[in-house]
């Protein structure tokens, strides 16, 4: 679907689309409260006007449904059998905070499934990337490199990830019935790649996400192996109806 020169345009819009992000990092943040009270700054709307324009100049003939987007936009990726979803700055909170942890994300849908996605991490000057079909891939400023999920060895802890900013009593209650675990707080789609990258074994997401917070992610560690269930045992999936992903867990 994805030959290596789209790819490699696709990894340079998510890295133009950080340094938007980083260009206003250090200014006071404006921010805008969404009509679902969630936070907007001058870096998310900067991050989606950059990549919405370079996919559609790349790609014309596929649409770019965003956070951002316009709501009919987004209603209308039901019915797209092929489409763009992006998340321009996830993690916003975590920007406010300034603490790193947001990413840009960019994944490709191809009937209601993520079938590619690029999770830049703009402080970090890390991009993962990767698929189904497609392996898993980290560069960083020392170059690229494959990755694979690793099983975790039966004697270690088991290391499980959550989101530092929305825990409810749901998740404390998950695991608390896991039993001894070593428990990390990250934000943003970071948490799925630290899976991709063997420095977690454990994503439950018993909370609200909704389509663009996990479709590149998701991509991403399934190129290396992991996988991303909803709490039936069904792989997650995309363009449906309601927007808000149901409760899943990322694992490898
Ligand atoms: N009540 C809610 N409804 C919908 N999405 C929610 C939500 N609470 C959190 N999220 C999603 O969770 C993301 C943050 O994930 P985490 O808590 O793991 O860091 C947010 O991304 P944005 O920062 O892009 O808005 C937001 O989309
Ligand atoms: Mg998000």
């Amino acid at each position: 679907m994805l030959n290596d020169e789209l790819i490699a345009a696709v990894l340079q819009i998510a890295r133009d689309a950080g340094q938007s992000i980083l260009s206003v990092y250090d200014e006071p943040v404006e921010l805008t409260v969404k009509a679902d009270e969630s936070p907007l700054t001058q870096a998310d709307k900067a991050s989606h006007q950059l990549i919405e324009q370079k996919l559609r100049e790349l790609t014309p003939e596929w649409q770019v449904v965003s956070e951002e987007s316009d709501d009919t936009v987004k209603a209308k990726r039901t019915v797209l059998p092929i489409y763009w979803l992006v998340d321009p700055l996830d993690g916003t909170k975590e920007f406010i905070k300034r603490n790193g942890e947001f990413t840009v994300n960019i994944a490709l849908i191809v009937d209601g499934a993520a079938v590619f996605g690029v999770v830049g991490v703009p402080v970090q000057n890390k991009l993962y990337w990767g698929g189904k079909g497609y392996g898993c891939w980290l560069q960083d400023e020392t170059g690229s490199r494959a990755l694979h999920v690793t099983t975790k060895p039966e004697q270690a802890m088991l290391r499980v990830v959550g989101s530092r900013s929305h825990v409810n009593a749901e998740t404390a209650e998950y695991l608390q019935k896991l039993g001894e675990h070593e428990l990390v707080s990250v934000g943003s789609s970071l948490k799925f790649c630290l899976l991709a990258e063997g420095k977690a074994d454990l994503y439950p997401r018993l909370g609200p996400t909704c389509e663009w917070d996990t479709a590149a992610a998701q991509a991403v560690l399934e190129g290396a192996g992991g996988k991303v269930e909803t709490l039936e045992g069904q792989p997650l999936r995309y363009s449906k109806p309601d927007i808000l992903n149901p409760w899943f867990v990322a694992s490898i």
